[in-house]
């Protein structure tokens, strides 16, 4: 039996929906739009795609998009700078700095000068210690995009044995958190782990998020278990033309796709939640700002 398809593109459109509602009752109702800043800095191709694909759909669900490019040797002072204008920017309810940043900026300055309420991918150190704690944060939103399609596909997984492999602060350990939060009793491995192969087995789900393209085989995975691939990698393929590319995930699809239960494919499954869930965060925040009951079912 072959996996059920986790369709993260049509989910993605869903969850974009209900933002677009909430736009236009915040509008309607308070005369509020609310508004996200990305600010990218330098000219990464990869981060370029990401970040006017995320100021399309900003726009598509009725909120304002402020794009700040920098050029590639911006100073630090000078970053801090504008971050520290749209913080106190009304207009402004999420701000986004696009990462990597160039190596000379220090990443952890940066992203814990950004205002937590304004933190819409909750890296800033009060975000991560929020949800350790289990408390109200603003939650990342490549995890929350995970948390929302395991939880429509199992309804709970509470008591599920849940591996996660890799353990960045921006993916892994904000998704092992998370499954935490909802019960599942939790592995993180990485680069050190031993045996990998049969921590893998012993899981019913898997969040793969490595950066190796295709690394995962079927063979690792538990017969019905439940896939989630985070990665997105870009390799050659000779097969479609001369210098030509395509997408692929952290886990070997083809082999995978036949003892799963369940699976998201890359491209059309974490990625396009990731850019929903960032939206939908944008809302959370602007609510919470202006004192205003938060949209339900957005949030972890
Ligand atoms: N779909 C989306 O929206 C997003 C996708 N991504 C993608 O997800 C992937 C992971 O991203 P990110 O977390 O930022 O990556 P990082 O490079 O920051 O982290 C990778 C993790 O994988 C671990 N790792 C590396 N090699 C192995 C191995 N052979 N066996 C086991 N673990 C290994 C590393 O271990 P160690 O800590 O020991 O070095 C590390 O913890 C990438 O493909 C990225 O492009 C990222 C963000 C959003
Ligand atoms: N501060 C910050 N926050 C981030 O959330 C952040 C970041 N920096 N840096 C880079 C990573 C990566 N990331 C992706 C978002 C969407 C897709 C996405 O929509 N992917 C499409 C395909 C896109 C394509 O074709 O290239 C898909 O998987 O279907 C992928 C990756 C967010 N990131």
């Amino acid at each position: 039996m072959t996996a059920t398809v986790i369709d993260g593109k049509e989910f993605a459109a869903r969850v974009r929906a209900k933002v677009a509602g909430h736009v236009t009752r915040l509008k309607d109702e308070n005369g509020i739009t609310p508004g996200l800043a990305v600010v990218l800095v330098g000219e990464d191709p990869a981060s370029q795609v990401y970040v006017r694909s995320k100021g399309k759909m900003t726009v598509e669900v009725g909120m304002n998009s402020f794009e700040h490019k920098l050029e590639v040797n911006t100073s630090e002072e000078d970053l801090l700078a504008l971050i520290e204008k749209l913080n106190n920017d009304p207009a402004v309810h999420g701000i986004l700095c696009q990462l990597p940043l160039p190596k000379h900026l220090d990443e952890d300055l940066i992203i814990n000068s950004i205002s937590p309420a304004k933190d819409v991918d909750g890296f800033h150190i009060s975000n991560v210690g929020l949800l350790g704690t289990g408390q109200k944060s603003m939650v990342p939103c490549t995890p929350l995009g995970c948390l929302m399609m395991l939880r429509d596909h199992h309804g709970s997984i509470s008591g599920m044995n849940a591996v996660v492999i890799g353990r960045s602060n921006i993916v892994g350990k904000p998704m092992a958190q998370l499954l935490l939060n909802d019960s599942a009793t939790v592995t993180i491995a990485h680069s050190r782990t031993k045996d990998l192969a049969d921590v893998v087995r012993a899981a019913d789900i898997v969040v793969a998020a490595v950066g190796r393209p295709e690394m995962v085989p079927g063979d690792w995975i538990k017969q019905g278990a439940t896939v989630i691939d985070v990665g997105i990698n870009r390799i050659d393929a000779p097969e479609k033309g001369e210098g030509k590319t395509r997408l692929v995930g952290d886990v070997d699809y083809a082999s995978c796709v036949e003892v799963a239960g369940a699976i998201t494919p890359v491209p059309g499954g974490v990625g396009p939640m990731t850019i929903a869930c960032l939206l939908a965060n944008t809302v959370t925040a602007c609510c919470r700002a202006n004192g205003l009951a938060e949209p339900e079912g957005l949030t972890a």
